[in-house]
């Protein structure tokens, strides 16, 4: 075996995280290899939000051209051409990850290796080559930065077909007849909507009582209602027992509220969660443990147990998205480079569901405000009162915001509108800046936006517990 070769620092993974630190290393003078054994760029260009996203632009589309009567456009005939649907989104996940790669491949302090990684021990890793062979390396300062993958639940018959997950469904060239969805989260959900509006048929089963677990009732009972009046089935309390081959596709027998069901499908999207890719990595021949479901557990500053390993986006566990692992980055960042103090308590969580409505998200939800036994009132505010919403036809929704009854500051908002996620955005910035809602409430903005609502809705605020 020859000689590890020596960096100051190894990443391994090259994500919303990975990417952006190999970077700063590298503006920093000091010599970083990068190891990424599948295609460059991490989940979020190549197979999570930029082809979702795109997707998902398409279908939004394929919806106005089916109701453009309303508007007084009369399209006699639309077909939609699935093929050229993806090859749009081919093209964009190609040139986002070509521009990453030659970012990294272009630049002298970075080596990028090609394969994957495992522990050694505390400083050395063993890259199993994807042209052949192995490498080792070793760095004073190791970054795992491995993301997570499609779960998989454990179903009968499972094996018998062939699932589809949130990779896999969007190489699709057809619009499936029947798409079965098992779990009514964020991939259910936009999917879900994204191939109803391409012209499936589509039945969300989502074993609890609501979709988007984490969410307000009231929220996910008007989202729930919204996708039901475009034609998705939405199956709550059910179970997927079995599944097995049919001459349509799949036959899958549930367990719902009103006993047994067998429902044909032609096709099945596997959505009930993400699982961290640790396994790999054989991290205890560095003397890490993973968590019980198999994360990289961090301190708040993304230090492991181990010194001089750290862990950063999805492979630490908690909330799993690309804003979440880029902040991790400027964490990391902040304190080696710029002697900073930057952990991850002082951040706000925001997130966005791309459905459409949006649902923008920012802050504690009612759920969480309660739990944490916060003294809050609610506003909470049809999006049909919203002229924008009306003008533009897409008065669907809701707005609810949570405002801390002592500070009079804003403690969280799910926003349900079209562009919901800009809105909340808004949000985060008042948050960010400490604003006591007066100041939204007495604050002057152009009409007509959707965002200028935030005029009216704290007329709408009361105690929780107040009719
Ligand atoms: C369909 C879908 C839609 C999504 N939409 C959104 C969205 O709209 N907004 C949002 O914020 N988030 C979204 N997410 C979540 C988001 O994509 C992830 O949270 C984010 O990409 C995680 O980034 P990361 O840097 O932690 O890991 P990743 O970007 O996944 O990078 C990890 C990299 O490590 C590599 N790797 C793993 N193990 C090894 C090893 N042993 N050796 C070498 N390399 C290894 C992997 O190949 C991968 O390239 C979506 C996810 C999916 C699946
Ligand atoms: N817009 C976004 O930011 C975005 C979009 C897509 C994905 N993501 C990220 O990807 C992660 C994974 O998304 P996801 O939708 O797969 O997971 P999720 O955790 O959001 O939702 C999974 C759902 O499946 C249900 N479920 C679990 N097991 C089930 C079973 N056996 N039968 C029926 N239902 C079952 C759960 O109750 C839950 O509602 C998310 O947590 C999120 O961080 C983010």
């Amino acid at each position: 075996m020859s000689a590890p070769q020596s960096f100051d620092a190894i990443i391994i993974g090259t994500g919303q995280a990975g990417n952006p630190l190999a970077k700063s290393f590298a503006a920093h003078h000091q010599r970083v290899a990068i190891v990424e054994r599948d295609v460059v760029g991490g989940s979020c260009i190549n197979r999570g939000c930029t082809p979702a996203k795109t997707l998902i632009a398409s279908g939004k589309v394929a919806h106005q051209v089916r109701h453009s009567r309303a508007y007084g456009i009369e399209v006699d005939d639309f077909r939609v051409n699935m093929k050229k649907i993806k090859a749009r989104k081919d093209a964009l996940v190609h040139q986002f990850r070509h521009s990453t790669q030659e970012g990294l491949e272009g630049n002298d302090q970075i080596t990028l290796v090609r394969g994957e990684a495992h522990f050694v021990d505390q400083y050395t890793l063993e890259v199993t080559l994807a042209d052949g062979g192995t490498q080792r390396l070793n760095a004073p300062k190791i970054f795992i930065n491995t993301g997570s993958s499609p779960l998989h639940p454990p179903v009968e018959g499972l094996d018998t077909i062939t699932p589809l997950d949130s990779t896999s469904i969007m190489e699709l060239e057809e619009v499936p007849h029947h798409l079965i969805v098992l779990g009514g989260g964020y991939i259910g959900l936009e999917f879900g909507q994204l191939f109803r509006r391409l012209g499936s048929n589509v039945t969300i089963i989502e074993a609890t009582d609501q979709l988007l677990g984490k969410e307000d009732p009231d929220v996910a009972e008007c989202l729930q209602q919204i996708l039901e009046e475009e034609g998705i089935r939405v199956a709550l309390h059910t179970q997927l027992k079995r599944v097995q081959p049919h001459p349509e596709g799949l036959e899958a027998t549930l367990n719902t509220p009103n006993g047994p069901e067998r429902l044909t499908g032609s096709h099945l999207l596997l959505a009930v969660g993400y699982r961290p890719n640790s396994k790999a990595l054989q991290v205890e021949n560095a003397g890490l443990t993973l968590d019980e479901k198999g994360y990289i557990p961090v301190n708040e500053r993304l230090e492991t147990a181990v010194p001089g390993i750290w862990a950063l986006g999805d492979i630490k566990g908690g909330p799993a998205f690309t804003h979440v692992a880029y902040d991790d980055y400027r964490i990391v960042r902040n304190r080696l480079f710029e002697h900073g103090q930057r952990t991850t308590q002082d951040r706000i969580l925001t997130y966005t569901v791309f459905t459409d409505p949006q649902l923008g998200r920012v802050g504690m939800s009612e759920k969480e405000v309660k739990e944490k036994g916060i003294r809050y009132q609610v506003a909470t505010m049809p999006a049909a009162y919203a002229a924008r919403a009306q003008e533009t036809g897409q008065p669907k929704g809701l707005f609810k915001i949570l405002v801390d009854a002592d500070s009079k500051q804003l403690l969280g908002a799910a926003i349900l509108a079209t562009e919901g996620g800009e809105f909340a955005t808004m949000l985060k910035v008042a948050m960010i800046g400490k604003l006591p809602y007066i100041e939204l409430q007495e604050g002057m903005f152009a009409h007509p936006t959707l965002a200028e609502s935030v005029n009216n809705v704290f007329s709408f605020l009361k105690d929780p517990d107040q009719d």
